[in-house]
């Protein structure tokens, strides 16, 4: 079997010293190449912390991290991230907010310059793929917050990372605008399967997204169920009324709110 992308392996993190914030304690998790799996968890468990780890934004205080392969002791570049918040650069275009990564992450950096045509026909791919053909000249502030998160989501991909970190991408969102990008992300992700790690509270949209939903408990985190979506992709909105999609939420709630007061659902099914 091929090793797994993603290997969490007994992963602690503590905030600020002996007497900090125990985040997470004991967390593992694997996740396969091209995989797509969702986390999600009560409020406050650790799962940002989690993706800060993975990344090698923050160092673990036990346990290991590996991905492809390489203990992660340092940020990855192979990883494109997302966040709640857009976070685009205000003074620049979309398309050249898209192309940010290329200028940092190599060995694009080294052939921007030379192949800057090849790479902004690249970029506006993206923008056409997330429906936001047309408005690579546009500023970040003549963008709704829906279309910022699809360019955002475009800067995520540009260098075409190995790993896609979503941390809550779409919460700020109203929901017929999340459920678009539900869609939207599913599209590129079948296009072109990137494994991906997505942090979310809405479990309809771990649902959606996801090959795998784990769950995790309440601080200090660990995983304590997991849940496969066999539903067949594409999947649509029409998917989310089926009875097998409707029984996944219900039982994923019931661990959310298990572990929210501390206990486990033993018999689960
Ligand atoms: N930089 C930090 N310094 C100290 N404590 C932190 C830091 N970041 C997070 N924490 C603490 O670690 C715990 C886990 O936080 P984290 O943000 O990972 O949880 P989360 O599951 O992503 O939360 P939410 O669901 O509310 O977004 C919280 O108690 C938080 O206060």
């Amino acid at each position: 079997m091929e090793r797994p992308f993603v290997e969490i392996s007994g992963v602690a993190m503590r905030y600020g010293g002996v007497e900090g914030t125990l985040a997470l304690q004991n967390a593992t998790l694997e996740v396969a190449k091209g995989e797509f799996i969702a986390v999600v968890g009560p409020s406050g468990c650790g799962k940002s912390t989690l993706m800060r780890l993975v990344t090698g934004l923050w160092p673990a205080t036990a346990g290991n991290v590996v991905v492809a392969g390489q203990e992660v002791d340092g940020p990855l570049s192979i990883a494109g991230m997302a966040f709640q918040n857009p976070t685009l650069l205000p003074w620049r275009n979309i398309i050249d907010n898209v192309m940010l990564p290329l200028e940092v992450v190599e060995p694009h950096r080294r052939q921007l310059r030379s192949q800057r045509a090849m790479y902004e026909a690249k970029a506006q791919d993206l923008l056409k793929l997330v429906g936001l053909g047309g408005f690579d000249k546009k500023f970040p502030h003549q963008l709704s917050g829906g279309m910022q998160q699809r360019a955002s989501l475009c800067r995520a991909l540009i260098h075409e990372p190995a790993l896609l970190m979503l941390d809550e991408p779409f919460a700020a969102l109203d929901i017929f605008t999340r459920e678009d990008l539900w869609s939207v992300l599913q599209d590129v992700w079948m296009a072109r399967r990137p494994t991906v790690i997505l942090v979310t509270h809405d479990l309809r949209e771990a649902a959606f997204l996801a090959d795998r939903v784990l769950v995790m408990s309440s601080r200090p985190g660990r995983i304590i169920a997991e849940r496969k979506v066999d539903l067949p992709r594409p999947r649509n909105l029409d998917t989310t009324y089926q009875p097998e999609f409707v029984t996944l939420v219900h039982d994923l709630r019931e661990h959310i709110s298990a572990a929210r007061k501390g206990e486990e659902v033993v018999n689960g099914h």
